[in-house]
């Protein structure tokens, strides 16, 4: 249902050279599942997630939301798409000045909902599907990073988009924090079979969300497979992402010592940079989705 036709994104560094953010990116994403990109930092994912809802128009390209080509709206048009399609952000992007309330409000004034009462009504749904709504008058610097999220999907999921994008949305939390909110984006898919693109450089995240995964890499998506394929034997990725994917962990080779043979190894696959952003994956108690995340944390966290 989200169509990416030949996306290709381009910016002008400092001495005005030109850099191809996205590369030519065909991406098929189907309604109601959910999405993972992952890759280096710098290979494009966030431009490309821009280029979905346009806030990152592509230098050219197609880019379809069901039946319509978004590219091609006019600014009214592209207006009321857009409130087809929610957004979530690592920094959550909450107004500070505003309560909670405010805050999921905005987005439905935006959205021309003009009635007060209705609006209400819906943010005070939309806080229940996250189970915020003890902290409706609360500003966000009185709320956890977990809670700040929280509020930012409310405020995403209240005109009741059909996508919801989610850019490194749990960059910024702890593991905990982190299992509670993926728990979250799960059964909103779930719930309301809105379709969730989510970019992240965080292997757990991907391996615990995602249905299918695109490895992004210089603008590029250069592989493609599903969250099933890494429990399969034969699977065999192409891209060191991919490997790390189905493999344990990092093993690291120490001096004198034999190496396991097991595992992602940082040294043989030259990837010391990007794998200091990466963790290795600390849960294996994550369950396929629709059953709960990281089950062995769940309890204490809402
Ligand atoms: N507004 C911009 N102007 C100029 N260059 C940009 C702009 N936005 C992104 N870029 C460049 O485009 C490339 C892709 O950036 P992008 O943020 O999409 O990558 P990313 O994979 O999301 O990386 P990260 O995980 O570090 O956020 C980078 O080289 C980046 O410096």
């Amino acid at each position: 249902m989200i169509s990416l036709r030949h996306v290709s994104t381009t910016f002008a560094d400092r001495n005005k050279k030109p850099i191809a953010a996205v590369d030519d990116v065909s991406l098929e994403i189907a309604a109601g599942s959910i999405q993972g990109i992952i890759g280096f930092s710098g290979a494009g994912k966030s431009t490309l997630l821009r280029n979905i809802n346009l806030l990152e128009r592509p230098t050219s390209g197609q880019v379809w939301i069901g039946n319509t080509e978004i590219t091609e709206l006019n600014a009214e048009d592209l207006r009321q798409a857009r409130h087809q399609i929610g957004m979530i952000f690592q920094g959550f992007n909450l107004v500070n000045n505003l309560t909670v309330l405010q805050n999921v409000e905005l987005s439905l004034k935006f959205a021309g909902v003009k009635d007060r009462q209705d609006r209400r009504r819906r943010v005070a749904e939309a806080l229940e599907i996250v189970d915020i709504t003890d902290k409706t008058q609360n500003y966000p610097a009185q709320l956890s990073g977990g809670q700040k999220q929280r509020v930012a999907i409310a405020r995403a999921l209240a005109t009741k988009p059909q996508v919801l994008l989610c850019d490194e949305p749990t960059s910024a939390l702890d593991p905990f924090t982190t299992a509670s909110v993926l728990q979250y984006l799960a059964d909103i898919n779930t719930e309301f079979g809105i379709t969730v693109v989510v970019v992240t450089h965080e292997m757990e995240v991907i391996k615990a969300l995602a249905d299918n995964i695109a490895v992004m890499e210089a603008g590029s998506v250069v592989e493609q497979f599903q969250a099933s394929d890494l429990r399969r034997a034969a699977f065999s990725p192409r891209t060191s992402i991919g490997r790390y994917l189905v493999s344990d962990g990092i093993s690291v080779r120490r001096a004198g010592q034999p190496g396991t043979g097991e595992g992602f190894d940082p040294a043989a696959e030259s990837f010391h940079d990007y794998d200091q952003k990466f963790e290795p994956a600390r849960h294996d108690t994550a369950e396929p989705r629709g059953h709960k995340i990281f089950a062995a944390v769940e309890g204490g966290l809402r």
